[in-house]
């Protein structure tokens, strides 16, 4: 073993030369990065930069056309996810990976109650204690300070920053070792966004989770992610810790994107 290899923590998730397009549109060109545990990647850019494909490529639910994602599973250690049998990706992505979207009628079932979406991947990972997942349905509840008197309500009479919390709740109670979030606050109001990062911020740091976030928003990026990938028409332009690459960005377009939200 090397000097360097004793230093360097085993990745979590190492992406390689990931490529995908859509026709003539080359969504992501050549994507690599390491993420380790208990860190948080920012993935950023405007509008059709190719964050939404890359965050759908490394979480499994679009093959890339070029390119490895692996992942450190619990089993097998860091395995390219597209070269396992489907039920087993499945069963990884399930059991090890949260994923948060920006609405939640894409994550939660609207008409169940909102406790049985919460408790739903207890159940999947094979536990029968009606009880036990109760308590620990409700523990989750007053965790992302949701109002336990609402457990048997459904989702869609909750408002969008309530569904918001059971979504975090539903994806973060069975210990995912890491969790994707596509704009997590997108389309919510202003005063219902800064409670929700403020929360997420908590919850990252006290649970000590990988995340992957999507986010146009430079305020969230800043607030939630360590490092930063910027992304311009599916290349990464730029990486770099958070506050180096919003405080002294190299790249043209960087420099345009930050300089974009300064003058708001
Ligand atoms: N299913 C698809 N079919 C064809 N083209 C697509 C498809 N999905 C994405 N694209 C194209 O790929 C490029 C990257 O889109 P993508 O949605 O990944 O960007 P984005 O940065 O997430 O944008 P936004 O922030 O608006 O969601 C765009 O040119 C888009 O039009």
């Amino acid at each position: 073993m090397n000097a360097l290899a004793k230093i360097e923590p085993a990745p979590l998730l190492r992406v390689t030369g990931l490529t995908k397009t859509f026709g003539n549109v080359v969504a992501c060109r050549n994507v690599s990065f390491d993420l380790h545990p208990g860190e948080v990647l920012g993935i950023v850019g405007e509008s059709g930069s190719g964050k939404t494909t890359l965050l759908n490529c490394i979480s499994g639910r679009m093959r890339p056309e070029q390119g490895e994602v692996a992942f450190a599973t619990r089993r097998l250690g860091l395995t390219d996810i597209y070269e396992l049998p489907e039920p087993d990706r499945r069963r990884m992505q399930r059991e090890e990976w949260g994923f948060v979207h920006q609405n939640a009628r894409d994550g939660l079932r609207m008409r169940a109650t909102a406790s049985a979406n919460v408790a739903e991947p207890l159940m999947n990972m094979g536990g029968r204690h009606y009880g036990k997942m109760r308590a620990e349905t409700e523990r989750w509840f007053n965790r992302v300070e949701l109002d336990p008197a609402r457990l048997d309500g459904q989702p869609r009479l909750f408002s969008g920053g309530m569904q918001q919390r059971v979504q975090i709740a539903r994806n973060l109670i069975h210990h995912p070792r890491l969790v994707f979030m596509d704009e997590p606050t997108g389309g919510l109001d202003v005063s219902v966004q800064a409670r929700l990062l403020d929360l997420m911020r908590e919850l990252v740091r006290d649970l000590g989770l990988a995340v992957v976030l999507v986010t146009h928003d430079m305020a969230v990026a800043r607030l939630l992610a360590d490092r930063l990938l910027v992304m311009k028409q599916g290349d990464v332009v730029e990486t770099g810790l958070t506050d180096q690459v919003l405080d002294d960005p190299q790249h043209p377009y960087s420099q345009l994107l930050v300089s974009s939200v300064l003058q708001i």
